[in-house]
């Protein structure tokens, strides 16, 4: 074998290629993927739904195409990366000598992107035949919103004739011995609060003025925010099953050449949230908390809450009490009112779970408790059409470091994910029952 060509050194040159927001270089990735897809002999096909937003779709036909197939997504793009704050380049896939490769994309998700070609090679070799049709997807854009990737793609006729029965996204590490797995993912809403406020000098105290007002709402929001991670701090439900409300921004002042105008008190402040809701949470209590409580009209506040649809839609605002929509496609019916997650069972109503489990145990792996992811993936779009989707990155034992400095995965983690996925691919093609889900 030549050095090149090592399942390690492949992996490596997935992690060079540079597909970070702003300019992720995806053709670069598709045609790696393409090379690695053709030399074992998949199908292959690239559609493009947006102009440079190409979607990667590999096929491995089982040998009865009639039954639902199955479908292993993972998403092309990375979020960006401070070069200067890592310990080796981030586009570099540095092998340190225990082991660690360090890259952007590393755990999120270039890993389970590669894994799953490694396990069709691996199983290829051993003369395996699934019985279902097996697809591989590689979708542009998960990081902002997946609205010209995935969801393009799941709207597509393309993708309803996959005839999808079962799909895999990603996942996230796991600091202890035992595989995590995801049934849902939180939906993100995007929170705006102004304030407005009559100007005044700034040696004057009065009472509403728009600092005053925005940072008292700062004040009740920090509260809410505080008492949801008490709940987490006591052990009663893990982060991801709360409401998280976070501050991303503030802005307010009066611009000077010098910096800020100091000896006037501003007549707008305005902040940014980045608000998660689990599926337990009611989306409509929250709406109801942030127009009573965070921004009242009473104080002389708006807001502006955006979230996503699972539609080729823009992104849904509420404003005060009108929500603006436009859809043009739907996917399904209308369970996500407010984003509302939608959840995959993990018990035996869903046939796909007892085999999912099984192909870990086969391996000698352990699984954890199912959870819901705290942030979001693209699974949550398929989802919408009904399908089961489960999120899952084997990498147990490993830090979690999704959008973080020094993003690493270990060699060893990475050689062994490969003989899961190798087990589950076997397990899951390998179900001749067609009760659908
Ligand atoms: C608004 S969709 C953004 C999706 C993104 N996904 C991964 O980090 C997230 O922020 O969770
Ligand atoms: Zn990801
Ligand atoms: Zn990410």
């Amino acid at each position: 074998q030549q050095p090149q060509d090592t399942p390690i050194a492949r992996f490596q040159r997935y992690l060079r290629i540079n597909t970070a927001h702003p300019r992720p270089d995806y053709s670069s990735a598709i045609s790696f993927l393409e090379s690695q897809a053709l030399s074992i002999n998949l199908q292959v096909k690239t559609l493009e739904f947006s102009p440079g937003k190409p979607v990667l779709l590999l096929t491995w036909p089982g040998s009865n195409p009639s039954l639902p197939s199955l479908l292993f997504n993972s998403h092309l793009d990375s979020v960006p990366a401070e070069s200067s704050k890592w310990t080796h380049p981030p586009f570099f896939a540095v092998r340190s000598p225990d082991g660690k490769i360090f890259a952007r994309g590393a755990q999120d998700d270039k890993c389970i992107g590669v894994q799953y070609l490694e396990a069709i090679r691996n199983l290829k070799e051993k003369n395996f035949a699934p019985v279902r049709t097996v697809h591989v997807s590689y979708v542009p854009d998960e990081e902002i919103g997946g609205v010209n990737g995935i969801l393009k793609f799941v709207a597509s006729e393309e993708f309803r004739k996959l005839n999808v029965g079962f799909a895999m996204d990603e996942g996230q590490a796991s600091p202890g011995d035992e595989f995590r797995v995801f049934y849902a993912d939180r939906s993100p809403w995007n929170l705006i609060i102004k304030a407005k406020g009559m100007p005044g000098h700034g040696s004057r105290m009065y009472d509403n003025s728009a600092m005053e007002n925005l940072m008292k709402s700062v004040e009740i929001i920090s509260r809410f925010r505080e008492s949801q991670f008490d709940v987490v701090k006591a052990g009663e439900a893990p982060n991801s099953e709360v409401v998280s409300v976070n501050p991303v921004y503030v802005k307010a002042g009066i611009p000077s050449p010098s910096g800020f105008v100091m000896n006037m008190q501003p007549s707008e402040a305005e902040a940014g949230f980045n608000i998660r809701l689990p599926p337990v949470a009611d989306p409509e209590l929250v709406r109801r908390r942030i127009a009573e409580e965070w921004a009242p009209a009473r104080r002389n506040m708006t807001y502006q809450v955006t979230w996503r649809r699972m539609t080729l839609d823009e992104d849904c605002t509420t404003t005060g009490i009108q929500v603006i929509i436009s859809p043009i496609i739907e996917l399904g019916p209308l369970r996500d009112y407010m984003g509302r997650p939608l959840t995959t069972p993990t018990n035996d109503s869903n046939p796909w779970w007892p085999i999912f489990k099984q192909a870990i145990t086969a391996v000698g792996g352990k699984l954890a408790k199912p959870e819901i992811l705290a942030s979001t993936t693209d699974a949550r779009y398929i989802r919408q059409l009904g399908i089961p989707v489960l999120g899952f990155s084997p990498m147990k034992n490993t830090p979690i470091l999704l959008h973080e400095h020094n993003e690493f995965l270990e060699d060893t983690v990475y050689l062994e994910g490969i003989e899961v996925y190798e087990s589950i691919i076997r397990s899951l093609s390998s179900f001749e029952e067609s009760s659908s889900y």
